[in-house]
């Protein structure tokens, strides 16, 4: 089968946009690992499906699958890619659009300077939500990792947080040197994230900006992560240490989040590119 795709990327965070909607296919787990190799296939961090609403108050559904073909609840960068394809192939006449993932609903809406802002919605932080293993909802946890390295226990901080996919934040003095090819795999599958975890490393150069490196649940590090600059906001904010309005550097470029606190949602403002459109046989 024949399948239509364009390639985007959101700060180098990068994408297969499939609009399900003209066509119809079922890609199974072994094609998605497939497609996403950046030697054998197409190459990208996540797959993402743009299909018909499932209920009256949304716009579409928005299915989003990391490069090992595990599909999850949400990915940001993804969001602005998703409203800026809709648009420009004229799947919507909106600006502004409500779309559904597996878990949520999120609003999406393209700015007068092309960027997308959207409303991540509300960060969870009840440990059985997340989910993380813990009595109860702290800034910050106290994690045991086992280090192969010097075959000892590590003691490390996180902040545990879900943007409807679950996140540990840690503080580094030097995003440079943080250990993110390291700590980031053993972090990622630790016990007590029994779905596994995007890892994010911050550098707080001052309370309206940071540096962050996230190591992908499912992918890797990559250029940039939507969900993981708002999580590293809520957990900075959450230890008394950022304002409201955080710029976030990471590797592909700058996120401008905002968060007001308990009870409001996550508002997370950044481009959205398309590279090239393509076909591909399956
Ligand atoms: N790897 C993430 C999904 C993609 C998130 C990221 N690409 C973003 O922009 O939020 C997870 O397994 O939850």
């Amino acid at each position: 089968m024949l399948i239509k795709f364009t390639k985007m990327h959101g700060l180098g965070n990068d994408f297969m946009v499939v609009d399900m909607i003209s066509q119809h296919a079922h890609l199974r787990t072994e094609q998605i690992k497939k497609l996403s190799d950046r030697n054998f296939g197409i190459g990208f961090d996540q797959l993402l499906l743009v299909e018909p609403p499932g209920r009256p108050d949304v716009d579409f559904r928005y299915r989003i699958f990391n490069a090992d073909g595990s599909e999850v609840e949400q990915c940001g960068n993804g969001a602005r890619c998703f409203a800026r394809y809709v648009i420009d192939n004229k799947l919507t006449t909106k600006n502004r659009i409500r779309v559904e993932t597996c878990n949520g609903i999120i609003e999406l809406e393209v700015t007068p300077d092309g960027r997308v802002l959207v409303d991540m919605g509300a960060p969870i932080l009840i440990p059985a939500e997340i989910p993380f293993v813990a009595d109860s909802p702290l800034a910050e946890y106290e994690l045991s990792v086992a280090s192969k390295a010097t075959e000892t226990q590590e003691k490390v901080i996180i902040s545990a947080i879900s943007m409807g996919n679950p996140h540990c934040v840690l503080l580094t003095d030097d995003i440079k040197t943080a250990p993110v090819e390291t700590l980031g795999p053993l972090l990622e599958s630790h016990e007590r994230f029994p779905n596994k975890v995007n890892v994010g490393f911050m550098e707080i150069i001052h309370r309206r900006f940071v540096h962050l490196r996230v190591y992908e649940r499912g992918v890797g590090e990559t250029m940039a992560c939507g969900t993981g600059a708002c999580a590293a906001v809520v957990a900075g904010q959450l230890r008394g240490l950022l304002d409201s309005s955080v710029e976030v550097k990471l590797p592909g470029g700058n996120l401008q989040i905002e968060w007001l606190g308990e009870g409001h949602p996550v508002m997370m403002k950044g481009p959205a590119t398309k590279v090239f459109e393509g076909q591909v046989r399956v």
